[in-house]
């Protein structure tokens, strides 16, 4: 039988491992938090990050990050970007100690401050190469709080190792969460950062009061950027019109499930984004993807109007209202 360790409970390492203990799949969720294991093992709720759901018995949290990998066949990593290094090495000494090799996987939806590094290639840099055996993605549109009630959800699992996909396909799949593979691990990794930038600039238009032209014009137009940017960095172009591109950029883009559409939204309103960040208490990866994504297509000479003007307006206080318009009035063109 398949043995999976998830690393991080927060909403989304919650919801995964949840759907596979549902499965039948023998899964511990390790937490670095000893309150929270103890809430899971024995009330089985995470209150925190997903409140009111009940989580599945079957479902067994660890605080000692060895006891949750000993054994493991696959490691799903589901911390924030920032914490990917930190949590990355832990596991590397964990692996070492047990002389274990691993199927590495990630549901992780960011990209590196500074060096602009994709989730896996920050995994590659701190996981020495003979403790894993394939490294693979879980992307696409899936709230966390939708999968938790059984919501019907179709996710992209991307691997260029198709064995080590489909381990993860058939741990999670059931009749509600249906995962697809792909071979474009880099494309799906790309997806599900960019289309944060796409949502954050959604959320803003609604808390100005704009409608649905507009947001079709944005997400449509801020694919056109994802996919700059991708084919830039190597992705496959048709992965963005996938799960993992088009599928994950409808669902941030629109839903007020999302953390990004949601603090978008606020920062429409009014509010500031330092309060934004506090009072949401939960990742907010956008915010971080736009500053690497704007730095890298300075870097590049990419001319990404949308992701520039949401980088103006979150780190040089630029004003919504005058960004849109200078995007609206821009140079007339064909469209591409
Ligand atoms: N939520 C969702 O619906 C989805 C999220 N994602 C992606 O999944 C990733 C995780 O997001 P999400 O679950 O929403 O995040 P949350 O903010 O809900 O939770 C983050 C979790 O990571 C833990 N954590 C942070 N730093 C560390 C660390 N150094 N060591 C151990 N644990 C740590 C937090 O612990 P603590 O409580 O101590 O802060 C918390 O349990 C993000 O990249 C997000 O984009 C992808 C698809 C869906
Ligand atoms: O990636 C996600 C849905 O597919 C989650 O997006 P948010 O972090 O904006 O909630």
């Amino acid at each position: 039988m398949t043995k999976i360790a998830v690393l991080g409970a927060g909403s989304w390492g919650t919801a995964l491992a949840n759907t596979m203990a549902i499965n039948d799949v023998d899964v511990q969720i390790w937490s670095h938090r000893a309150d929270q294991v103890e809430e899971i093992n024995q009330q089985h709720t995470n209150e925190k990050y997903l409140p009111g759901a009940q989580l599945s018995p079957k479902l067994q949290a660890a605080a000692d990050m060895t006891t949750a990998v000993k054994g493991a066949d696959l490691v799903l990593v589901v911390v924030p970007t920032k914490a990917i290094r930190t949590v990355g090495e832990q596991l590397a000494a964990v692996l070492t100690s047990l002389n274990q090799q691993v199927i590495l996987a990630h549901a992780t939806k960011g990209l590196e401050q500074g060096t602009h590094l994709r989730i896996s290639e920050m995994l590659r840099e701190v996981v020495p190469a003979e403790r894993y055996s394939a490294l693979t993605v879980v992307s696409g549109p899936s709230h966390a709080e939708d999968v938790i009630k059984g919501d019907l959800t179709a996710v992209s699992i991307g691997a260029t190792d198709k064995a080590a996909a489909g381990v993860l396909q058939a741990a999670l799949a059931n009749q509600h969460f249906r995962p697809y593979t792909n071979q474009d691990l880099l494309g799906s990794e790309l997806g599900g950062a960019l289309k944060n930038i796409i949502a954050l600039g959604s959320g803003m238009l609604i808390g100005l009061g704009y409608g649905v032209n507009a947001q079709a014009a944005l997400l449509t137009r801020g694919l056109v950027e994802m996919r700059e940017v991708g084919q830039k960095m190597g992705a496959q172009p048709e992965t963005f019109l996938g799960l993992a591109g088009i599928g994950d950029l409808i669902v941030t883009g629109m839903s007020p499930n999302s953390r990004n559409f949601r603090a978008g939204r606020a920062l429409g309103q009014g509010q500031q984004l330092e309060q934004v960040q506090a009072e949401m208490g939960m990742v907010i990866e956008g915010v971080n993807t736009v500053k690497a994504v704007y730095e890298y297509s300075q870097a590049n000479h990419l001319d990404l109007p949308i992701t520039t003007a949401l980088y103006r307006v979150l780190y040089e206080g630029a004003d919504i209202e005058k960004q849109i318009t200078s995007l609206m009035t821009r140079p007339l063109k064909a469209e591409d």
